[in-house]
């Protein structure tokens, strides 16, 4: 089933126009990445999916419903979980806490907190830390075991390497793609190789548009078609 449709997206900040008629789909148990160099609209094409900036032309449709201008708590009722590149964590609660307060009510706490100790076991280590101490990796995987405790059927991951040394990239490639067992994913990934391995399949966008896109499978890091959009 499709759970994401994005249909020829025109979003402005201002006067600038930045999405110029994007166009993606993600099926349910996808993990789909979005790459593209800096600036080209990969955290606006997030944004305007969970309308925090709204397109003033095109259509997003959840389920196959219009959520197109819908109020953004109400696109995340229904499913949608965002982990920013900030990572929003709450530094003064504990890594416990911080998972605790994610858990939408009714839901079993108990339950959640295991899923997320399963899918991220160092962050039982750091149960009783206060998050703010935490490492940057280990802050991304919290943000991460939020977003899979939240009970979200689509995870809007925004640059979860980045700030990250190679060896917890690595720490957190591992933690997403368990995370994709439970979760559909659409990831902003600046890093192609990493990118190109969790995907399924992938957008390229520059300038506000998508000018590729393929299998993940059958598509290298290294193929020319893809690096001429990715070098500065
Ligand atoms: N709040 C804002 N007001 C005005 N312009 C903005 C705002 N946020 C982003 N922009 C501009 O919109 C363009 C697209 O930004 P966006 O953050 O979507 O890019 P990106 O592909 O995610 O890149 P990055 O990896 O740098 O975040 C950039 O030129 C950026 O300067």
């Amino acid at each position: 089933m499709t759970l994401l449709e994005v249909e020829n997206a025109h979003t402005y900040y201002g006067e600038s126009h930045i999405l110029e008629g994007v166009s993606l789909d993600v099926e349910e148990g996808e993990v789909v990445a979005l790459v593209g160099r800096n600036g080209v609209g990969k955290t606006t094409t997030l944004r305007t999916i969970l309308q925090l900036t709204p397109p003033s032309e095109g259509t997003v449709r959840y389920r196959g419903e219009d959520v197109t201008g819908a109020a953004t708590h109400e696109v995340a009722d229904r499913g949608v979980g965002w982990i920013p590149e900030e990572r929003r964590i709450f530094s003064q609660l504990s890594v416990e806490e911080n998972v605790r307060v994610a858990v939408p009510d009714g839901e079993d706490v108990g339950a959640a907190i295991e899923l997320a100790y399963e899918t991220f076991p160092d962050l039982e280590r750091f149960a009783d830390k206060d998050a703010g101490n935490l490492s940057g990796g280990q802050q991304q995987m919290l943000a991460l075991a939020r977003g899979l405790v939240g009970n979200n059927d689509l995870l809007l991951v925004d640059e979860p390497s980045e700030g990250l040394a190679p060896l917890i990239v690595e720490r957190v490639a591992e933690a997403l793609a368990d995370a994709a067992r439970d979760t559909t994913l659409l990831l902003v990934e600046q890093n192609l190789p990493l990118a190109l391995d969790l995907a399924d399949r992938f957008y390229v966008l520059d300038n506000g548009q998508v000018v590729d896109e393929g299998d993940a499978d059958e598509t290298s890091a290294d193929d020319e078609r893809l690096r001429r959009y990715l070098s500065a």
